[in-house]
């Protein structure tokens, strides 16, 4: 039974307006703006309250804005926002993870709660931020952080929570798949597709942590966490990008049936986790083969439901802002539960996540896609299949190919069957040191993802 003061209280905080303070307000933030100002109608049916972003900080007032921040109260610094009482949560869309790590402690710490897209942060001060967060029964919520608008989080979080999940593969970062799709389909320049990307907002402020797999390592921290219930470890994360992938190994691949995809993959083995980001030859026939330009697609195998696979936009302003206003809704529907009862920030409940070793890249186990460069001369071929087999490398397929114009040297193109990546990294060595090979070896890693 209430308390008549009890109920009074609660109906008047059913009637109060939720107040939000917005944080940066370029392209993730003005896209938040702009879609919690549009369909506020609708967010209030859905939450139950109306939501209301009272104030918002930006570096420079005068800069122009992509979203309409006529009744906005607008300051240069964070500080006011996160130090106002009267708002009840912050939506961080700066970025980086310095400043705004402190920021974001102060804002627990003050009892908001924190809606971020930020997975720089999360991936390396996550832990931090989420046992900080559960002392002051606040919630940390991050969808827009992976995937922009792929609502990924919930699906695993949520939606497969009676799975064991066994593995999880994703095209996770836009503007390193847009270059990808932007070169092979139209020949365009790297540098040129990159200078797109930024033009459009999908890049993040230091490129080369998309184009180095930075970006696709702090996202398969995140998506490795919540599917296996171990605590945030970007720094054992294998991380390649898309710089070295070459025009023929790209046309050689599709020769074969295959197409190279930026993948970040975590599975579960019976040995621990591996945590890899690197491109991948992933056989044409698979949908997620075909995902291009910046959208993005997130394959997860659960034990109970099988592979699953969920598309859409990896980055942009309005895609990725219907994460955050997403987040916004859910904390505001979570306000009046328990906190001890709400879904865990790491989905498995903090004093149960898991002591499971993240393998070293040299314990990876998986196929691979191999170029090299031979002399045309009688036994260099035996040469190098006996390397492999003495490393315990069975081959699946070889072919030779025409020399390019200019040279004398073979292309000889291999594919493998899975072997330990530490096996594969002793042959290649052994194969680059015969007189009759030239140049470095080319590897890639290949996955059937079935
Ligand atoms: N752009 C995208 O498509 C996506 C971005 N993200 C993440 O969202 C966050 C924001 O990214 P974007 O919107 O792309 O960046 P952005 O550079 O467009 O916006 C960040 C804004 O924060 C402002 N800012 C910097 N320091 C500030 C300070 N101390 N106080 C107030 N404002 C300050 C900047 O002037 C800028 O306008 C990053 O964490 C990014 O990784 C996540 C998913 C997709
Ligand atoms: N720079 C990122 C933005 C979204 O997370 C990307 O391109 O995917
Ligand atoms: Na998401």
């Amino acid at each position: 039974m209430k308390y008549n003061g009890q109920l009074l209280a609660e109906l008047e905080f059913a009637l109060k307006p939720i107040k939000v303070g917005v944080l940066g307000l370029g392209t993730v933030g003005g896209g938040t703006v702009n879609i919690l100002k549009r369909n506020a109608a609708e967010i209030a049916r859905r939450a139950g309250r109306e939501i209301i972003i009272t104030r918002a900080s930006a570096r420079d007032l005068q800069k122009p804005r992509i979203c309409d921040t006529q009744d906005i109260q607008l300051t240069t610094d964070p500080l006011d926002i996160i130090n106002d009482p009267d708002i009840d949560i912050i939506v961080e869309t700066i970025g980086g993870a310095g400043t705004v790590k402190d920021m974001i402690l102060t804002a627990i710490a003050n009892g908001k709660h924190i809606v971020t897209a930020n997975k720089s942060l999360i991936a390396t001060h996550g832990n931090e931020i989420f046992a900080k967060a559960s002392e002051q029964g606040v919630i940390v919520a991050f969808e827009a952080a992976v995937a922009g608008g792929i609502p990924i989080i919930k699906a695993i979080r949520e939606g497969l929570s009676g799975n064991q999940i066994q593995w999880v593969a994703g095209i996770i970062n836009g503007t390193g798949n847009f270059i990808l799709t932007e070169m092979r389909d139209k020949g365009r320049d790297f540098a040129d597709v990159l200078a797109e990307a930024q033009a459009l907002g999908y890049a993040e402020a230091d490129p080369t942590f998309d184009v180095e797999g930075i970006d696709a390592g702090h996202k398969l921290t995140i998506l490795a966490s919540i599917a296996f219930g171990i605590p945030l470890q970007f720094e054992k994360v294998y991380t390649e990008g898309i710089t070295e992938i070459a025009r023929i190994d790209v046309e050689y691949a599709e020769q074969l049936g295959y197409r190279i995809k930026h993948l970040g993959i975590a599975r579960k083995t019976a040995e621990g986790i591996e945590l890899r980001v690197h491109p991948t030859l992933i056989p044409e026939r698979r949908l997620i083969a075909n995902v291009n330009g910046v959208m993005n697609a997130v394959l997860v195998k659960g034990d109970a439901v099988g592979a699953t696979l969920y598309y859409g936009a990896g980055a942009g302003a309005e895609p990725t802002g219907s994460s955050v206003v997403a987040d916004v809704i859910d904390v505001v529907r979570a306000l009046t539960s328990d906190p001890e009862n709400r879904v865990p920030h790491l989905a498995f409940r903090a004093d149960a996540l898991a002591d499971i070793p993240v393998l070293s890249a040299e314990r990876i186990k998986t196929s691979y896609y191999l170029r090299l460069n031979a002399e045309d001369k009688p036994g260099v071929l035996a040469d190098v299949t006996k390397i492999l087999a003495d490393h315990d490398i069975s081959i699946e397929a070889i072919i030779q190919k025409e020399p390019p114009k200019d040279s004398t040297a073979l292309p000889i193109i291999m594919l493998t069957q899975i072997t330990l990546e530490q096996e594969m990294n002793a042959a290649i060595r052994a194969i680059e040191a015969l007189p009759t090979v030239s140049g470095k070896v080319n590897r890639i890693r290949m996955e059937t993802l079935g």
